[in-house]
């Protein structure tokens, strides 16, 4: 396991997350291309439902998958329900909120330098596909280190379907997770969708092992 880390030491996140950043950014730019591709492919079989939701996605920001070709792809399903939203950070220590996107949304650079949608409503998203920096088979993620994600699904009722996104790459052990920390519905790869155990128990390994996830076996 790439970036697995024996349990019982004290994780530096700060120092993980910018391994894992590098690591992504030094993925070659066909390989790259290959793995967001087969997200984009896998999410639109395994979650069909989401053509008819308001999605919340993230513009692709040093090299996190790119989803924009799904997005487009399922606007162009017409179904009724279907928004696709961006997230738009209103302050450090804040839930995130969101904003419709479509291609000719005009856009600002965010205090993070990501490019956000400059004006509109803010709506509520009914699912999220969220980046991951890292993630476990427990379902928990390494993003940023600002907590938007964290503190935004701990604030929704009802809570977003929370659907990772991110590269094999960035798979590990345990992320050590710390109790704000919310975990992940399901989580895409380009090798697959794979559920974490729905135990809060297995979440949180005490000590030793740590809980397998499962495919649900679209190889
Ligand atoms: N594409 C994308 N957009 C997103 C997110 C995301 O994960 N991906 N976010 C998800 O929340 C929010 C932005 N969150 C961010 C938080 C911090 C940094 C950042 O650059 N942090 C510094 C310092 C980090 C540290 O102190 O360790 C850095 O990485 O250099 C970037 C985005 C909203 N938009
Ligand atoms: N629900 C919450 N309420 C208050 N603070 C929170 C909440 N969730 C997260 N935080 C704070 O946000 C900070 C960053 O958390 P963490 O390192 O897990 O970020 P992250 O998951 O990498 O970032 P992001 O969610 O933006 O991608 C932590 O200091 C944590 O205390």
């Amino acid at each position: 396991m790439a970036a697995g880390l024996m349990p019982g030491i004290i994780v530096d996140r700060r120092a993980l997350r910018k391994t894992l950043i590098e690591r992504r950014l030094a993925l070659p730019a066909d390989a790259w291309d290959g793995h967001c591709r087969r997200i984009c492919a896998l999410l639109q079989a395994s979650f069909p439902q989401l053509s008819g939701m308001r999605v919340g996605f993230c513009w692709p920001f040093r090299k996190e998958p790119d989803l924009r070709p799904l997005i487009t792809s399922w606007a162009g399903e017409g179904r009724p329900g279907f928004v696709a939203l961006l997230p738009v950070v209103i302050g450090e220590n804040r839930v995130l909120a969101f904003r419709a996107w479509s291609p000719g949304t005009v856009m600002v650079i965010d205090q993070h330098g990501i490019p956000a949608p400059a004006a509109g409503d803010f709506l509520i998203p009914q699912a999220l596909l969220i980046p991951v920096n890292g993630f476990d088979a427990a379902g928990h993620r390494i993003g940023y280190g600002g907590g938007y994600f964290d503190r935004t699904l701990a604030s929704l009722s009802p809570r977003p379907l929370a659907v990772g996104v991110g590269f094999e790459l960035a798979r590990m052990d345990s992320i050590h997770p710390e109790p704000h920390d919310q975990r992940l519905d399901a989580m895409v790869t380009e090798d697959g969708v794979f559920f974490p155990p729905p135990s809060a128990a297995m979440a949180r390994p005490a000590a030793g092992s740590v809980a397998s996830g499962t495919a649900d076996g679209d190889e």
